[in-house]
């Protein structure tokens, strides 16, 4: 099969805005990267796509190109086309396109931080180099205040994902002054278990300035209590109604219930956890709850195997989730 084609060239915007600018917070799906079954990116689904997440789950902020999109797999050109695409469609029916535009060469990094300004994203995402690694805050704040002045209207996030990048710098060190040095600083997507340095970056951000978004989905209701504004993460796409109404029954409060729908989503990814679960397994939980085919990932990881979806599904299927379904 043929690679879907673009379907439109890219459209410059003058103003740096998809809606009127609502505050980052709630649920941030980390979108699959769609494939054809060889390969290519596949375009033709995001239409789709958009339109299952904002009906079917709920969700109206998507972050494209992190480590679910296989961002760091594609080409600058797919990047490109990805991020214009979700734009393009998201246009009217999601608030916020989050596009990731970290890389380890810097001005692959500023180009892609330059294109997603001008086609209109409403924030881009910069995780840490990982192949030659900043050593200390002030080497990591130098690399990231040259993708984000690229930008200079774009909210800019760190994306501090320590397990796969190596680099394990507190981002409560990161944060001080950090708005003279990078003035479109907005927050952190933080993805990472240790919750006395997201308390101690909350607990700092007196003004409530910085949006601190979580990352880990299975223990998102613990960095609800110490604060967090909201959640960039995968499962967001096939189980965000169900973490919403977690959300809502956090801010009620009703934490027993808010308990419930963490326990629960807790015991599918516990139980995919084990069976071996990354972004190939998300691909295709994604693809059979939502019947949108997301295809297979890009090497160097491979498909989920039809043992893994087959026990997955039942999985998900004999969930008995308090809102009866
Ligand atoms: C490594 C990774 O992909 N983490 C995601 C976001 O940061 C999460 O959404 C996880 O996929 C999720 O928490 C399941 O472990
Ligand atoms: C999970 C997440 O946030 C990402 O895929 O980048």
């Amino acid at each position: 099969m043929k690679a879907a084609r673009r379907p439109h060239s890219p459209r410059v915007e003058k103003e740096s805005s998809m809606t009127p600018r609502k505050k980052l917070e709630g649920l941030v799906a980390a979108t699959v990267t769609p494939m054809t079954p060889d390969g290519q990116i596949n375009l033709s689904v995001i239409h789709q796509y958009v339109d299952y997440l904002v009906s079917e789950q709920n969700v109206k902020n998507v972050f494209v190109n992190g480590t679910t999109g296989e961002g760091l797999s594609l080409s600058i050109q797919e990047r490109k086309q990805l991020a214009e695409e979700w734009i393009c469609q998201g246009k009217n029916k999601l608030d916020h396109v989050i596009i990731h535009v970290g890389a380890l060469s810097l001005p692959e990094s500023q180009e892609l931080a330059r294109h997603a300004a001008a086609i209109g994203a409403s924030g881009i995402a910069v995780m840490a180099p990982f192949f030659f690694k900043p050593t200390n805050k002030d080497e990591l704040i130098a690399f990231l205040q040259k993708v984000a002045s690229e930008a200079p209207a774009v909210p800019f996030y760190y994306y501090h994902i320590p397990h796969l990048t190596g680099v394990k710098i507190h981002v409560e060190e990161l944060l001080d002054g950090i708005k003279k040095q990078i003035p479109t600083f907005q927050g952190v997507k933080f993805s990472d278990t240790d919750l006395l340095d997201l308390a101690q970056c909350i607990s700092k951000n007196e003004s409530k300035q910085f949006a601190f978004l979580y990352g880990v989905d299975e223990q998102l209701l613990s960095a609800l209590a110490i604060g967090a504004n909201g959640a960039v993460g995968s499962t967001f796409n096939y189980l965000g109604r169900k973490t919403n109404l977690m959300l809502q029954a956090f801010a009620k409060p009703d934490l027993p219930l808010a308990q419930k729908y963490q326990f629960l989503t807790g015991e599918f990814l516990n139980f995919v956890i084990k069976l071996g679960f990354g972004v190939a397994q998300t691909k295709a939980v994604m693809t059979f709850v939502s019947g949108i085919p997301m295809g297979p990932p890009r090497l160097p990881l491979v498909n989920a195997s039809e043992e893994f979806i087959i026990k997955a599904k039942a999985k998900l299927d004999g969930i008995v989730w308090p809102d009866g379904d």
